[in-house]
Order: structure tokens, then C-alpha cells, then sequence
């Protein structure tokens, strides 16, 4: 069986990408699993590109095979762009999914529906010894609800309201969410480079 390895400690993300490269046969091994020790990588960059190459380069270098990163987040158009790059650790270091949700929906309190435009983001960084960093970008729109709503997914879910859907993220079934999310539409792009990716 092949294996990709994910820069990956974030749970909800592995989920997600195990399900997508099991309907390829690929068995997709995030950082959470390794038996290895992998080094932590701190996120300094000031871009969506930076971060995932920063996960990526890092992992691979260490390990000396191909790894795939993800660097994702919530940009919202009334709070210009916000929470970002900075999506994570938007209420603080923790990372505490319901503390900036929560964070979120305070700073939008008094914008209507109409106002409340949002997109989130997923830059896949391709990190493969000997070669340049390649980058697949996904983004899903939608609008941010006015409270959490549902218990499915991860992270933001439960304010994320889809275009075109009237119930959030976390309100749809992961298979649902795995046809229209971010994750999904840069995963669509990844296409030949799997093969070069997978190992073992
Ligand atoms: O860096 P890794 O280890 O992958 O894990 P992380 O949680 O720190 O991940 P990021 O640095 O990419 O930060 C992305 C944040 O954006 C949010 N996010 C990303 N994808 C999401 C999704 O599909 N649904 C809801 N929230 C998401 C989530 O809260 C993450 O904490
Ligand atoms: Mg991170």
C-alpha cells in the first residue's frame, strides 16, 4: 500500500485527508501517527504559502522523503481578511477552535447577513527531496452564521455556512462537506503528483 506522509498534527485535517487518498489506495500518515520523532514547525510566515512550504520543507527534509502540508484558515471580508494567516491562534496560543469562534462572532455581531461574506482557504504546499516546492490552492465560499450551529468537522464548521446551503459545515455529513470544502477543490488539483508524492 502507498503512503503519503501529511505536516500535519491537526486531527480534523487528517481525517479529511485519509478519506480522500483512501479512494486512490493511498494510505495518507499524518504527523499525529508517526512513530518517529518529527520536530515541531513553527508557523512564522506571513503568508498562506509560506506556512505550508515552512510545514512541508521542514518535514521533508528531516524525514527525506516527499510530504504534502496544509496551511488553511477563515478569511472574512468584513474584518479584512481576518482571522487568516492567523486563523489557529486567533483567540490566543491554545488554539482553541471554541474560543475563536466565539472571537468571530463578537467582531461580526452587528453586521447582517448580506455582510457576512466569507472564504476559507487551503494552500497544499508538495515538498520532494531535490526539488521545488510545488503549491495546489482550494478555497470554499460562504457566509458566517450567526452561531454555532451543528457538530460535524472541525474548527470553524459550525459558523461556516456554504454557498448555496442554508446549514453550516458542521451540519452537513463529512461526505458532504468532503464534496464542496476547500480540502477538496486543492486535492482535485493535486492529480499526477500523487504518484511522485507516495512512497514506500
Ligand atoms: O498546522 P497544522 O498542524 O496542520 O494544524 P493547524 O490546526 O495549526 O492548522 P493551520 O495552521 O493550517 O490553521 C488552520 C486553522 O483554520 C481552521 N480550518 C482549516 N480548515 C478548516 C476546515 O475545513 N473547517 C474548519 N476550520 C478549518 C482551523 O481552525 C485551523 O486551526
Ligand atoms: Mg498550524
Amino acid at each position: 500500500m502507498k503512503e503519503i506522509v501529511i505536516a500535519t498534527k491537526n486531527k480534523g485535517k487528517a481525517r479529511e485527508f485519509k478519506t480522500f487518498f483512501a479512494k486512490g489506495n493511498i494510505v495518507a500518515k499524518s504527523l499525529l501517527e508517526m512513530e518517529r520523532f518529527t520536530p515541531d514547525i513553527e508557523e512564522t510566515g506571513k503568508t498562506f504559502e509560506e506556512n505550508a512550504a515552512l510545514k512541508a520543507e521542514g518535514i521533508s527534509r528531516y524525514l527525506d522523503i516527499p510530504v504534502l502540508a496544509d496551511d488553511s484558515g477563515l478569511i472574512i471580508d468584513a474584518l479584512d481578511g481576518r482571522p487568516g494567516v492567523y486563523s489557529a491562534r486567533y483567540a490566543g496560543e491554545d488554539k482553541d477552535d471554541k474560543a475563536n469562534m466565539a472571537k468571530v462572532l463578537e467582531e461580526l455581531k452587528n453586521t447582517p447577513m448580506d455582510k457576512r461574506t466569507a472564504r476559507f482557504i487551503c494552500m497544499l504546499a508538495i515538498a520532494i527531496p531535490g526539488k521545488e516546492t510545488l503549491f495546489r490552492t482550494g478555497y470554499c465560499e460562504g457566509r458566517i452564521a450567526f452561531e454555532e450551529m451543528g457538530v460535524n468537522g472541525f474548527g470553524y464548521d459550525p459558523i461556516f455556512i456554504p454557498e448555496g446551503y442554508s446549514k453550516t459545515l458542521a451540519e452537513l455529513l463529512p461526505e458532504e462537506k468532503n464534496q464542496i470544502s476547500h480540502r477538496k477543490n486543492a486535492i482535485d488539483q493535486l492529480e499526477g503528483l500523487l504518484g511522485d508524492l507516495s512512497h514506500v
